[in-house]
Formats: C-alpha cells, sequence, structure tokens
C-alpha cells in the first residue's frame, strides 16, 4: 500500500461511519467529566414559592409609612407558612431561606429596624419587594438548564443536584484496549534479565490520553515480537474493546507482524497503512466491523503522537463528539529546520505567552530520533509544518496544535 498524505489519511477518518456508543445512568456524584446523552429539563420553578434572601421581617412594603409594625410571628426557614399571614400593621420575622409568609411583600432587614416592646421601628425604609427572591428566579419550569453533549463538570453537578437529578443519562465510555508489542518491553514493575530491555512508557502514556479524553482503558500490557502471540492477544482486545490501540511491530522489519496480523489473521479492513507524516509514518488504521484498529509506532514519541492525530478522532466520535484540534498562530523564536522534504511535521515545542503573545521554542527540547518522550514535557504544543513547507527562520508565525 503506497503512503498517503497527512490530509487524505484525515479525509479517510472523517469518512468513517463511527456509531456512538449506548448511554448510561450513572448516580449523579460520579459523572463528573462524562457527556450528559439527555438534555437537563427544570421540572419545576426554582424557587417554587416567594422566598426571603435576608434575615428580616417580612412586611407590606407601603406599612413602612406607619413607623412601627407589630411582631406576630417568627418564620425561620424550612418552616410551613401555612397559616401564617402579613396583615396591615403587623411583621412576621422571617429568616434567609425561609418562605415569605401570605400578604408580604418585602424582607426588611434587621439592621434596618430597632424593636421595643414586640415592635420594630422603622429605621432605614426599604423599596417595596425589597430582599424576597421571586419564583423561578433561579429558573422556570420547563427551561432547558444543560444541554445534551455537554462533558459534566463542577456546575452542571451541582445544577443537577438542586434538581434531585440522582443519576443522570450520560454516554457510555468506548472501551479503548492498549497493547504493547515488542520482545524488548518490560512493563511496569517487571524484573530486568537483560540490558537490551526497555521499560514500555506507551502503555501508560496511552492509558492516561484514553481517560482524559473520555475512554476507558482496557490495559492489556505487553506482548513479544511472536505472531501466534499478537494475534491471540489481539484477538482478545476485539472482543472487548471499540478500538484496539497497539504500538510497535509496523514498520519493515523482520519481527514487525503486527501489520500482517491484522490484515491477515484477523481479517480487518485496512483504511490506510502508512501517511506521510513525521513522527508515525508507519501508522496503520482498520476497521472489523463496529470496532477499529490503529496500530502506531513503537517510539514514545510517535505513538504519543499518532494516538492523538488518529486515536482522539475516533474515540470522540464514539461519544458522539467532534474532536477539534487546538491550533494556535504562534511567533518562532527560534528558527527550524524541516526534517523531510515532502511529509506534514509535528515538533514538540514550548508554547507559552510572552509580551501579549503565543510564542513558541525549542528550549530544553533534544534533538534525535522519536524515542524521545521527554519532550512532550512542560507546556507542550506541536509545530505543525505541512508537507509543503520549508525551514522556518525566527520571528515567523507558524501554526501550533496546542496540548496542553
Ligand atoms: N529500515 C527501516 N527501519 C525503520 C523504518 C523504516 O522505514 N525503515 N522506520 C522507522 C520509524 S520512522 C519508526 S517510527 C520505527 C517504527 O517501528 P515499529 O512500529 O515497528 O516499532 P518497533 O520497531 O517495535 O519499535 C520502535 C522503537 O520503539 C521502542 N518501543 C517499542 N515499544 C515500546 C513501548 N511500549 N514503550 C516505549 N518504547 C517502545 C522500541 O524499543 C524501538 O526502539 O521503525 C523505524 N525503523
Ligand atoms: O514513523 Mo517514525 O517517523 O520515527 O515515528
Amino acid at each position: 500500500m503506497a503512503f498517503i498524505s497527512y490530509k487524505e489519511s484525515m479525509e479517510k477518518l472523517d469518512n468513517l461511519i463511527i456509531e456512538a456508543v449506548g448511554v448510561e445512568k450513572v448516580y449523579l456524584p460520579d459523572t463528573l467529566g462524562r457527556v450528559l446523552a439527555e438534555d437537563i429539563i427544570a421540572k419545576e420553578n426554582s424557587p417554587l414559592y416567594p422566598t426571603a434572601a435576608m434575615d428580616g421581617y417580612a412586611i407590606i412594603g407601603k406599612d413602612q409609612e406607619l413607623g412601627e409594625l407589630e411582631i406576630i410571628e417568627v418564620n425561620p426557614a424550612g418552616n410551613d407558612t401555612e397559616g401564617l399571614c402579613v396583615v396591615p400593621g403587623t411583621a412576621i420575622k422571617t429568616f434567609t431561606g425561609a418562605l415569605m409568609p401570605k400578604g408580604a411583600d418585602t424582607l426588611i432587614p434587621i439592621e434596618n429596624v430597632d424593636v421595643s416592646d414586640g415592635k420594630i421601628i422603622i429605621k432605614e425604609p426599604v423599596a417595596t419587594g425589597f430582599s424576597v427572591r421571586p419564583v423561578g428566579e433561579n429558573f422556570k419550569e420547563g427551561e432547558v438548564l444543560i444541554k445534551k453533549g455537554t462533558t459534566l463538570s463542577f456546575a452542571e453537578i451541582g445544577v443537577m443536584a438542586s434538581l434531585n437529578v440522582v443519576a443522570p443519562l450520560v454516554v457510555q465510555k468506548p472501551k479503548v484496549a492498549i497493547l504493547a508489542t515488542g520482545s524488548e518491553v518490560l512493563e511496569l514493575g517487571e524484573c530486568s534479565n537483560n540490558p537490551a530491555q526497555i521499560r514500555s512508557s506507551n502503555n501508560y502514556t496511552l492509558e492516561a490520553l484514553t481517560k482524559q479524553h473520555g475512554g476507558e482503558p482496557v490495559q492489556m500490557g505487553s506482548v513479544t515480537d511472536d505472531r501466534a502471540a499478537i494475534t491471540t492477544a489481539m484477538k482478545d482486545a476485539l472482543r472487548s474493546a471499540d478500538i484496539v490501540v497497539t504500538t510497535g511491530g509496523v514498520s519493515v522489519g523482520d519481527y514487525d507482524f503486527v501489520k500482517d496480523v491484522i490484515r491477515d489473521e484477523l481479517g480487518c479492513d485496512v483504511i490506510f497503512k502508512g501517511v506521510l507524516i513525521k513522527p508515525g509514518q508507519h501508522i496503520m488504521v482498520a476497521q472489523k466491523g463496529n470496532r477499529y484498529i490503529v496500530a502506531l509506532p513503537g517510539f514514545a514519541y510517535s505513538s504519543t503522537v499518532t494516538f492523538i492525530l488518529y486515536v482522539l478522532p475516533i474515540l470522540y466520535r464514539l461519544q458522539g463528539r467532534e474532536f477539534k484540534f487546538e491550533t494556535i498562530s504562534a511567533r518562532l523564536l527560534d528558527g527550524y529546520k524541516k526534517r523531510t522534504k515532502n511529509k506534514t511535521e509535528f515538533a514538540a515545542c514550548n508554547l507559552y505567552i510572552k509580551d501579549g503573545e503565543y510564542v513558541c521554542d525549542f528550549e530544553g527540547k533534544r534533538d534525535g530520533s522519536s524515542a524521545i518522550m521527554t519532550n512532550m514535557l512542560g507546556n507542550v504544543g506541536l509545530l505543525w509544518l505541512e508537507a509543503d513547507e520549508n525551514n522556518k527562520e525566527a520571528g515567523e508565525r507558524v501554526q501550533v496544535l496546542a496540548l496542553r
């Protein structure tokens, strides 16, 4: 299969018909970060009745002209006001959060009156209607308060609690199986018995990205470069996951079996294999029914960048959402020498604001292979150069994909 351009690979990805996974009811306190699958509509007005907004006396506003009013009752918050009634010349002591008693239209605060012989003496009158929260001040019956598709944060959870929404309907988390391949790869905590072994970072970088973007990781650890072992692990992964992401084994080496397994053993439809990008040129995207298989290169930096470029859009669409790359126009402070002539390049840079504008530079970023994961630390962005662009001079404006 010939390598295709980055643009063409994105078009092929966009053209996939990806159905959103199902929905589920989740207990409200556990919905932080989840995607709402229903409109949240107010079933009644809030407040339901006029309510005191301060501690004071419920009165008839125009009675303040009388100068003093008789205190006939006390009305704390939570009190049933049935049977309470302010009639001309009277006041009912009423506290913040209490319903206003019948007859009253105004709450005069404690600070505005003197009390003597069971009466209030008006020191400082207030406008009629003062400190009474009207019916529907928070929201009105029938209002759509939170729209379907919203990612839930503290405010949405607070509003739903106020509506007694015990378990809102949210989008299920698509399952992302993560499988590293490589006979040299050691999982976290695994003992090393040979200096040629390396610690897998890919499993955990991709697990974190999955969680950060609404997916449920299925951590499958690693398998050796063995065709049968890779086949078994991938078959397992396909049984339980919506997306199967592998790393390693997609290039041209004798032990790069992943690409063959996907095509020949699993019988997947290959959407594309090989894109003119740096890093990540060997990426393969395939489909088996409604499952997606994305085989990423083994190098840590390459697999991270290609997960962002190719897995995130699928993961979002499985949640019924669109993934939008956040690109920022920034001034390049250092020159950049393009690595390739015909590829779209993504180079880790520092992205920050200086003198009121976005700038990017390469301070502390190491030159070398696509293995260098530490280049993703800090306030990182990806300088994005199209295939037909060339070296960039210091001071030029460039587009940067913001990652933080
Ligand atoms: N003759 C050629 N050699 C290579 C080519 C090529 O076109 N011709 N492409 C190079 C490029 S570009 C890349 S990228 C890599 C991709 O190779 P694979 O996807 O087959 O990956 P591996 O060879 O299995 O591993 C590459 C590299 O990454 C390390 N690795 C593997 N797994 C992990 C992990 N879980 N965590 C961290 N690092 C991992 C592995 O040890 C290798 O160093 O191929 C080039 N070669
Ligand atoms: O395919 Mo690569 O370009 O080192 O990631």
